[in-house]
């Protein structure tokens, strides 16, 4: 069978190896919407009562909530609208031209891959394709993007300036609002800027399948751009909620990273994607990673609270990511406390 699912033509009913056990599916189709979802509005940093009030906003949603959605983010909707349109008609290129992009080696710049990494591994696949590339610095990387359509690497890569700007802005925020000396997101924490772009094609029956597994992000930050097709959950008091963004938002994700650096003041949420039932779902995520030698660890001033965490180098996590799973990373790097 052709692995790429954005290949496959009239799909009537699911393969066997991509329906979900009864304790990992979704198991029904209708969810509540998170109703409640912090929105920060960034047109108010500039003034300086309001500053601190937006900084505020920021570490209470990472604190409590765990997520906020952002509105006047500097993005303009044409550019966003060109970013989306221009992705969309990549995956809807002959299966032969987005063949030449297959790949599940992750050392790829750029590989466009099905389900997960894993595919020839896992029992069960899920219900996405996958376009990851790296984005920081633009001229070391983008000769590895997709050639055509023509106007990809063009868009993509006024996209991603700005998406960079965005993430960093936050941060500083963050920054600003833990206390910690100024910069300390910029350079080697924030050195790797990845596009990740799931492409969901209609499932006959959502209740059995999965998009995304459920997960908690591995890098510092990351942020999803979505259309009206809901598909992102969040699991939040026990329960699995849909996430609705408002038009031309952003979505915030905090990822472990900042969790571990934040000394465990805030946290980072457990999300995944469920499938729909007769629309195609394309979302742009982007994710800022820390090169793979520099030190995590958690910063002494933004807590006051004794350390919770080793230091740790991304390389390091991302090898205990892999093997114990989103659950379990932090807890390898727990300081011992003394009996
Ligand atoms: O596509 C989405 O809505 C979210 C995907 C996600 O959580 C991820 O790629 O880490
Ligand atoms: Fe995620």
């Amino acid at each position: 069978m052709e692995v790429l699912m954005s290949n496959w033509k009239d799909v009537q009913s699911i393969p066997p190896n991509y329906i979900f056990p009864p304790d990992t599916r979704p198991g029904k189709i209708s969810f509540p919407n998170c109703e409640d979802i912090p929105v920060i509005d960034l047109r108010k940093i500039d003034g300086h009562d309001d500053r601190s009030e937006t900084i505020q906003q920021i570490i209470k949603a990472c604190r409590h909530f765990g997520f906020f959605q952002v509105i006047h983010h500097g993005i303009s909707e044409s550019l966003m609208e060109e970013a989306m349109s221009v992705i969309r008609e990549f995956f809807q290129m002959p299966g032969e031209y987005k063949s030449s992009y297959y790949s599940t080696d992750m050392n790829k710049r750029c590989r466009l891959y099905s389900s997960s990494i894993l595919y020839e591994k896992e029992p069960f696949h899920f219900w996405r394709d996958n376009l990851t590339h790296h984005c920081h610095p633009l001229e070391e990387n983008i000769q590895s993007w997709p050639e055509k359509p023509l106007r990809y690497r063009d868009v993509v890569s006024d996209y991603s300036i700005e998406v960079r700007r965005f993430l960093l802005t936050i941060l500083g925020l963050i920054c600003e609002g833990l206390g910690l000396r100024p910069g300390y997101f910029e350079g080697e924490l924030t050195k790797t800027q990845l596009v990740s772009v799931n492409y969901h094609i209609p499932c006959p029956d959502p209740s059995l399948t999965l998009g995304v597994p459920e997960h908690m992000d591995p890098n510092i930050i990351g942020m999803v751009h979505q259309l009206a097709v809901p598909g992102l959950q969040i699991f939040k008091d026990g329960e699995w909620f849909g996430v609705k963004t408002l038009p031309n938002a952003f979505f915030v994700i905090p990822g472990l990273q900042l969790k571990a650096i934040s000394n465990d003041l805030f946290k980072s949420p457990l999300h995944r994607v469920i499938t729909h039932a007769t629309e195609t779902r394309t979302t742009i995520c982007s994710f800022l990673v820390p090169s793979t030698d520099v030190l995590i660890e958690p910063a002494a001033e933004a807590s006051g609270n004794p350390p919770v965490y080793k230091a740790f180098t991304y390389k390091e996590f991302f090898a205990a990511y892999t093997e114990k799973g989103w659950g379990a990373v932090l807890e390898s790097f727990r300081q011992q406390t003394p009996e």
